[in-house]
């Protein structure tokens, strides 16, 4: 037997993980330290040497397709297949137990398994059902009321109310959807874990069977475990399984989803004599990489404390980028990642990672238009969101009637009482008269046919399509986007979704709006003015369309990776750029007055400045629009936590504008030093444009490379010009 492959690629650290006598182990380590390839290695071992078959093998992972490639580096390592292992998430493999004791769970055969948007139009559905009124109980909310009792593994008669009228009636809808859902077939996703969880307790027999078949449980990422999940390790471990957790305290990031960081101190009490494993050597970022990733958490408090070092080079210097705004940030980083795949580089070894979802927009238009093949990770393209579609709708519908799919899509969006029943007549009357949904509803509002009710709430709807569609005739797109998305009340009802996702999607609508203020509409389009161009609107809606038609690139096509810090969690690449660390946005602005979660937001930048391999990049706009207002951003603080030395800004060109171009030590820069305006620019001097001419200098704002100046052209009149790129000349 040839164990060398399992135990040659280890350190000594790594081996005694690997080898430990069978008995709880707990790896604590730092990113990049190997506790994936531990764990991974411990597999074999258990199978190849400790000859404990695959049968008897559960681990648990983060994302499937991390389980995917954790099978098949197992699998490399023994030579064979090894079938009858259970790899997988929590959610995962709580699925597979509900569906081979569907019975025991009492669930029929069929059950089926509900995502968010479902789940939430079910507890809608409650709420009609109890009669009870969404503006005083948003069902936003009691989706997360739910969900988060569930995770907590509480059922409705465990709930605690404190004789609060409130509470109370939230646990009536919680005993009602929960019925709902029971009628229907229908999981969710916190209903898995929890479910699977209750039939062990209810089922010994059941339990003991699984206990009885993994001797061995194994968990990476076990940081990020939330309260039931941790209860359901520990009781299929019993008093025989044994337990093999890695994991990091500096990298726990989804507390605000749940995950209990507590779970890791206490470990080593709920499994006795566990074996704690340290491990120090980092092999995946460079010492410059590593140094300015432990500078950086050593701002945390209360950390369980490591110390990561590295036998490798140095490497590079972190480069900084001080960007005008968002789109000369994205502009700085397509065109240095056009010069690293210039020089070879593989588009799929560079990253793109950024804190919310709504920056992906700025990167993907101009991926788009240079043809970079680009993929988006765990979330959706810009315009597939839900709530894009949703505010699309409404624009869709607003220049055109009889477009029945955004009618079906908003008209109830947001709930506005427009029940089944009312629809179902509608499309009734619609498909008898082979006319639209809207004229059909227009006929029943004017024919009062149906209820009183049911007409006033199609007329509020058709009404407020009218008058939103009248008003913004005369305005600019981006204006008619923004009046739109206010007269829908999407925003006032994602505001009503607690936590960062409902957050999100209103970043997202805000996003909506840039996209349409800086949208050209295509080149053909202007040239055939007189066959009558499209309005801005009309082709603006098919530029939506058609991007969200386009899909996302194969997986095994090469091309640049796009995603938020949270999902590059375990992942690795030699080239990363971290855009947007501007104050309000990373740390997020939810963060800022919180200790626990602006450090949470620290790990966050931890975890994504130790996904670098080779070349770390981080980047932040002067000037950002956020929350549909024009931001002076602040650097955040996060780059002023890492020690000056290990950065070098990059600085523009001022000739041409070109990028990544003349670097100088970070120092003298804007970030740590106001600049003194260009002293050849002072208010009042003459100055040579090669374009515009000659020129006043009349006003002059910002500082650093991006200070902009006030030309008063004799010939073209005032403009405003990036200093660095205007390639003005004293005259
Ligand atoms: N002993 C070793 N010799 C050489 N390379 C190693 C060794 N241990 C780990 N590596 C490599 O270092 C990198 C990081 O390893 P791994 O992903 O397992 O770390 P991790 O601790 O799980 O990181 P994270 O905390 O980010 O999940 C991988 O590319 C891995 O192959
Ligand atoms: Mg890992």
């Amino acid at each position: 037997m040839d164990i060398s492959p399992i135990l040659d690629p280890l350190n000594d650290a790594q081996r005694e993980a690997v080898t430990a006598p069978a008995g709880h182990v707990l790896v604590l380590a730092g990113a990049g330290s190997g506790k994936t390839r531990v764990l991974v290695h411990r597999i074999a071992w258990l199978i190849q040497v400790e000859r404990v078959s695959p049968f008897g093998i559960l681990a648990v992972t983060f994302t499937n397709k991390a389980a995917r490639e954790m099978r098949g580096r197992i699998e490399e390592l023994l030579g064979v297949p090894a079938r009858g292992m259970w790899v997988g998430t929590f959610h995962g493999l709580a699925h597979r137990l509900l569906r081979a004791h569907w019975q025991e769970a009492g669930l029929p055969e069929t059950f089926q398994i509900i995502d968010s948007d479902d789940q939430l139009r079910l507890v809608k559905r409650v709420l009609r059902q109890l009669e009870l009124d969404e503006a005083r109980f948003p069902p936003k909310q009691l989706q997360w009321f739910i969900n988060g009792r569930k995770d907590e593994g509480l059922r409705p008669q465990h709930v605690e109310h404190y004789d609060d009228p409130f509470i109370k009636t939230q646990i009536r809808v919680y005993v009602a959807y929960d019925e709902l859902c029971q009628r229907l077939g229908l999981v969710d996703f916190a209903e898995i874990l929890l479910r699977a969880h209750e039939l062990w307790l209810k089922y010994p027999r059941v339990l003991a069977h699984y206990q009885q078949r993994f001797g061995h449980i194994l968990v990476d990422e076990f940081q990020d475990t939330n309260s039931i999940q941790y209860a359901w390790l520990r009781l299929l471990a019993g008093q025989t399984g044994r337990v093999f957790a890695v994991g990091d305290d500096d990298q726990s990031i989804y507390g605000w989803r749940g995950a209990r960081i507590e779970n890791i101190q206490r470990f080593s009490e709920d499994f006795p004599g566990t074996q704690l494993v340290r491990l120090e050597q980092n092999y995946r970022s460079t010492g410059t990489i590593l140094a300015a990733a432990n500078a950086l958490i050593a701002h945390n408090a209360g950390r369980m404390g490591k110390n990561l070092w590295t036998e490798g080079e140095d490497g590079e210097p972190i480069e900084l980028y001080n960007a005008y705004n968002e789109y000369e940030e994205a502009q700085y980083v397509i065109e240095r990642i056009e010069q690293f795949t210039e020089t070879g580089q593989t588009r799929s070894e560079i990253a793109i990672l950024y804190r919310s979802n709504a920056q992906s927009r700025v990167f993907e238009e101009q991926l788009m238009q240079r043809a970079i093949p680009y993929r988006v990770y765990g979330g959706l393209r810009f315009f597939e969101r839900a709530e894009i579609k949703d505010a699309l709708g409404y624009l869709r519908l607003a220049s055109n009637r009889a477009d029945d799919a955004s009618f079906e899509r908003i008209v109830n969006q947001p709930p506005r009482g427009i029940g089944e029943r009312t629809l179902g007549a509608v499309r009734e009357q619609a498909r008898a008269l082979d006319i639209s949904l809207w004229e059909s509803a227009r006929r029943i509002v004017a024919e009062q046919a149906l209820n009183a009710r049911a007409v006033n709430a199609l007329k509020g709807f058709i009404e407020l399509i009218e008058t939103a569609a009248e008003s913004i005739l005369e305005l600019d797109l981006h204006e008619q986007a923004e009046a739109m998305i206010q007269a829908s009340g999407l925003i006032e009802h994602f505001k009503k979704e607690k936590g960062e996702r409902g957050q999100a999607r209103i970043e997202n609508l805000e996003e909506l709006v840039n996209a349409a203020r800086v949208f050209q509409p295509p080149e053909e389009a202007e040239e055939d003015l007189t066959e009558g161009e499209p309005d801005p609107l009309t082709a603006f809606l098919a530029h939506a369309a058609l991007e969200a038609g386009e899909g996302q690139a194969d997986a095994w096509e090469d091309c640049v990776q796009l995603m938020t810090l949270h999902s590059a969690k375990g992942l690795e690449f030699p080239v990363v750029f971290m855009a947007g660390l501007e104050e309000g946005l990373f740390p997020h602005q939810m963060s800022i007055d919180e200790p626990g979660r602006l450090e949470e937001e620290r790990r966050l930048c931890y975890v994504g400045m130790t996904r670098a391999r080779q070349r770390l990049h981080v980047s932040y706009a002067e000037r950002r629009r956020l929350h549909g207002q024009d931001n002076y951003a602040i650097p955040s603080r996060f780059l002023r936590e890492l020690p000056q030395g290990l950065l070098q800004e990059v600085r523009p060109q001022p000739t041409y504008g070109g990028l990544g171009g003349a670097a100088a030590p970070a120092t003298a820069s804007g970030l740590y030093a106001d600049e003194a305006a260009d002293a050849e620019l002072a208010l009042g001097s003459r100055v040579q444009h090669p374009k515009f001419g000659e020129g006043v200098v009349l006003n002059y704002e910002g500082n650093g490379p991006h200070a902009r100046v006030q030309v008063n052209f004799q010939e073209a009149g005032p403009k405003w010009l990036v200093v660095a790129y205007a390639n003005l000349a004293p005259v």
